[in-house]
Order: C-alpha cells, then sequence, then structure tokens
C-alpha cells in the first residue's frame, strides 16, 4: 500500500496533508499521533486530512500530534488551502471551508496562494461557548490557579478553546511551565491552547503558546486571533494588531461583531512517500 503526503509550515507550524482521494489507509488516533512523532514517525505540529468534498463545500479534519482532533487551525486552514490551490482542487480566489470549529473564508493574495487571509468566525468569550466550567459568563480576567500559581486569565473560543494571560515578559519556558497545568486543569472540560501575551504597543503584540494536544510551537493562527481578540477586549489594543510569534508575524483584524480575520504566509516544503514497511505498520494501528 502506497501513502503519500505533502509537508507545509505556517510560520514554523508544521504540518502534514494526507488526502484521503489519493491514499486508502484510514488515519485513526493511534496512526496520527505515530505520523506526527518526531523520532519514529515524519514528525508534525497535525495532519490536516481532506478534502472530503460536499454539496456545497469542502471540508477537513484535523488531528493533533496527540492523536486528538481539533476544531480549528490557523496555520492549519492557510495551508490546506495552498495545497487545494497546489493539488487543483480550486480555481476561485475567495471560496469557504467547513471545518469542526464551523464555517472559514479563504482569499488568497498572490498568485501562488502562499499569502492568504482567513475570515475565522465570530469570537466568543462566553463560558458555555469555550468551554470553561461554572455559571455562564463571559470569561474575562478571571483569577485561575496554574501550578499553585494565581494567573489572570480571560478565555475565547475562536472555535476551538484558548486561554490567554497578559504578562510583562513572555518565554518560551514561561508558557510551558503554565501550559504544562492549563492545557489539563479543571476549568477546562475540553482542556485548553494557551497564550502568554506581551503587549507591545496600540497595534502590537507578542505571544509565545503551548496548544492543547501539540505543546509548545513556533506559532498558532488561532492563538493569534484568540490573543489579539483578548487585546482589545480588554482595552489593550485597537482593533487592527500585528502578532508577533517565535515562527514570524500574523496581521488580526476584529470587526464590530467580533468576527476576525486573520492574514500570513505559507510555505509548502515536501512531498512525501512512506516506505512500504511504515506504511504497513501504520496499517494496523
Ligand atoms: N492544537 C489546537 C489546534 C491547532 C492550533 C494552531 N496550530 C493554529 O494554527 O491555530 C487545538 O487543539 O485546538
Amino acid at each position: 500500500m502506497k501513502v503519500t503526503m505533502e509537508r507545509y509550515h505556517g510560520l514554523g507550524n508544521d504540518y502534514l496533508v494526507y488526502d484521503p482521494n489519493k491514499n486508502e489507509l484510514q488515519l485513526n488516533k493511534e496512526n496520527a499521533a505515530m505520523l506526527c512523532n518526531r523520532n519514529m514517525g515524519l514528525g508534525s505540529d497535525g495532519i490536516l486530512e481532506g478534502p472530503f468534498i460536499g454539496e456545497s463545500h469542502m471540508s477537513l479534519r484535523i488531528w493533533n500530534p496527540d492523536g486528538s482532533i481539533a476544531e480549528k487551525s490557523g496555520n492549519g486552514v492557510r495551508i490546506f488551502a495552498k495545497y487545494l490551490k497546489d493539488a487543483g482542487y480550486v480555481q476561485k480566489k475567495n471560496y469557504k471551508l467547513v471545518t469542526d470549529g464551523g464555517l472559514v473564508e479563504i482569499t488568497y493574495l498572490n498568485e501562488d496562494g502562499s499569502r492568504l487571509r482567513v475570515s475565522m468566525g465570530k469570537l466568543s468569550f462566553w463560558s458555555d461557548e469555550i468551554p470553561v466550567t461554572g455559571e455562564r459568563r463571559e470569561v474575562i480576567n478571571e483569577d485561575m490557579v496554574f501550578g499553585r500559581t494565581l494567573y489572570p486569565v480571560t478565555c475565547v473560543s475562536v472555535g476551538n478553546p484558548h486561554c490567554v494571560i497578559p504578562m510583562r515578559e513572555i518565554s518560551k519556558p514561561l508558557v510551558c511551565k503554565i501550559g504544562n497545568y492549563s492545557e489539563v486543569a479543571r476549568y477546562f472540560p475540553e482542556r485548553i491552547n494557551t497564550e502568554i501575551m506581551k503587549v507591545v504597543d496600540d497595534s502590537h503584540i507578542e505571544i509565545e503558546t503551548f496548544e492543547r494536544g501539540a505543546g509548545y510551537t513556533m506559532a498558532t493562527g488561532t492563538g493569534a486571533c484568540a490573543a489579539a481578540g483578548v487585546a482589545y477586549k480588554l482595552g489593550l489594543t485597537g482593533n487592527k494588531i500585528i502578532v508577533h510569534m517565535p515562527g514570524g508575524d500574523l496581521q488580526v483584524e476584529i470587526d464590530e461583531d467580533w468576527n476576525v480575520y486573520m492574514t500570513g504566509e505559507v510555505f509548502y516544503v515536501a512531498k512525501i512517500t512512506l516506505s512500504s514497511e511504515f506504511s504497513e505498520k501504520l496499517r494496523t494501528l
């Protein structure tokens, strides 16, 4: 059984694209995790499975490296849109894609589709839509304990769940220290993505992220939308924000109805053919 995949990254957040229209292998929790394993597999921050071609729209399934399914991925949908163009699935400049976290709208900004703007849907701070435990409220600047330390946390859904903590200084060790506790904290029934955020000025923030089901990554599209939304909600910035991450920058804009738009690049790295031994191993998992 021959298995082929494509590797892309968005600002260093790397994904494998697995097209079920070109492969027989059925992905599952176990073989998806094996593929993402950086020692025994190909290594990746996740897998984008699709396109699943529906009546009106195409859809994709987003796998985290721990084998869990994510409702949405910002870098993931930009990468997937680039794949759709590279593979000849789309000719239009603008179209909608279905994710488990709702519809997103893609607009290519250049000829090869490597720069894109995505309408990522509506931000929600409501506890029951994130979800966060407790009575229904907007989760704004709430004291939460992660690893015996109290943090001022604002939570938001971008279609997937995020908790954002404003800080004077941020770093990879700090977000990993917090994230190891916050990801699985009792407040979050479906776990959580964590961003720590430094506000630079009215239109610039810097973040570090510890993703649900993935851990530390160099960039996060939904995390950038979440952090920018929180900065704007807390009155710390305007509604047009450059989000700086270790892997690079994304432009985020929030409109008056809390719809959020993200603009950024993606890069095609390689086409990959698995060995027959590895393909067979994945089939048995
Ligand atoms: N791990 C995330 C999905 C990917 C988020 C990030 N890679 C992005 O670009 O948005 C979750 O479980 O919700």
